[in-house]
């Protein structure tokens, strides 16, 4: 873990990475946050660990993360400059954001890890994948790995052509299987269940089948079919949901959609 780290943007992601650290046993008095309105949870957290808002003089840190907006990497870069030196391990989470594009408004840095984490990064289950600048070091390598694995699983990149689809799939996916308890408890409405316990089913559904994922050794779809009973009422389902137009295209398009956007976000 670095001895010092700047986090600029502290808002969800941002948030959701240093609940993580914490969690993982980083050192509140190693860490700055750079944020002009921080939430009240945010400062109640910064403060019950004496981790230091918005310093007046800011140094140089050993690691610099940044978690702000895409669209506000131009704003950000001038006060961003000063604190990514050679030595500067610059971790960047931003959608899109391309090492060169980063590399631009921090001309002083050398080595840059292009990441893409996603938010049960909080809980450390978090899924990043990450991409280092060739002149990243075999010790900033390590530092960005610790960081990045106290949040949860790492798949390293050879380079970060793949990065945008990191993000459509991993980065934005916790959105799509919220959105699934959402469809399934508006669904449940629809056959007849009260809102509040379709809500109820639909949330502990969702959440079940992904904790049995996690510490099952099977394949998703082993597991799909240990809930399918042969002429059953899964299968029923599934004869919708695994139809030639069912989940499998939208859900292509829909990882294509968020792919071609992070593109559109680079400059
Ligand atoms: N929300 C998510 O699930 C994920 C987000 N990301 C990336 O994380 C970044 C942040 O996204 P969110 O956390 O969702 O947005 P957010 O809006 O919740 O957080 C951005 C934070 O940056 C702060 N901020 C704005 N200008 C600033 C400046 N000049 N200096 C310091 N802080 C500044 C804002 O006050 C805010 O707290 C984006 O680049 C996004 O692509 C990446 C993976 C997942
Ligand atoms: O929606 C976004 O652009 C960001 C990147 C991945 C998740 N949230």
């Amino acid at each position: 873990m670095p001895a010092s780290l700047i986090l600029v943007g502290a808002g969800k992601m941002g948030g959701a990475m240093l609940e993580g650290w914490l969690a993982d046993g980083l050192p509140g008095a190693r860490v700055a946050v750079i944020d002009p309105s921080p939430s009240p949870a945010m400062l109640a957290l910064c403060a019950a660990h004496g981790i230091a808002v918005n310093p007046a003089d800011p140094v140089e840190p050993e690691a610099l993360v940044l978690a702000i907006k895409p669209q506000g990497l131009d704003a950000a870069g001038p006060a961003l400059a000063p604190l990514a030196g050679p030595g500067t391990l610059v971790v960047s989470v931003l959608a899109g954001k391309t090492i060169a594009n980063l590399k631009d408004r921090l001309p002083r840095a050398r080595a840059v890890v292009r990441a893409m984490p996603n938010l049960p990064a909080s809980i450390r289950r978090g899924a990043t994948g990450a991409a280092a600048s060739p002149e990243t070091g075999e010790d900033q390598r390590r530092t960005a790995h610790a960081l990045l694995s106290g949040i949860g699983l790492v798949e390293w990149l050879d380079g970060e052509d793949l990065i945008d689809a990191v993000t459509a799939v991993s980065g934005s996916g916790p959105a799509y299987i919220f959105l699934m308890a959402e469809a399934l408890a508006a669904a449940g409405v629809a056959a007849g269940l009260p809102a509040e316990v379709a809500a109820r089913l639909a949330r502990q559904t969702v959440a079940g089948a992904g904790e049995l994922l996690g510490q099952s050794p099977e394949e998703p779809a082993t597991l799909r079919q240990n809930v399918t009973s042969p002429g059953g009422t899964t299968a029923a389902a599934l004869g919708v949901l695994m139809a030639e137009e069912g989940l499998a295209p939208l859900m292509r398009e829909a990882v294509a959609a968020a792919k071609r956007r992070a593109g559109e976000l680079a400059g």
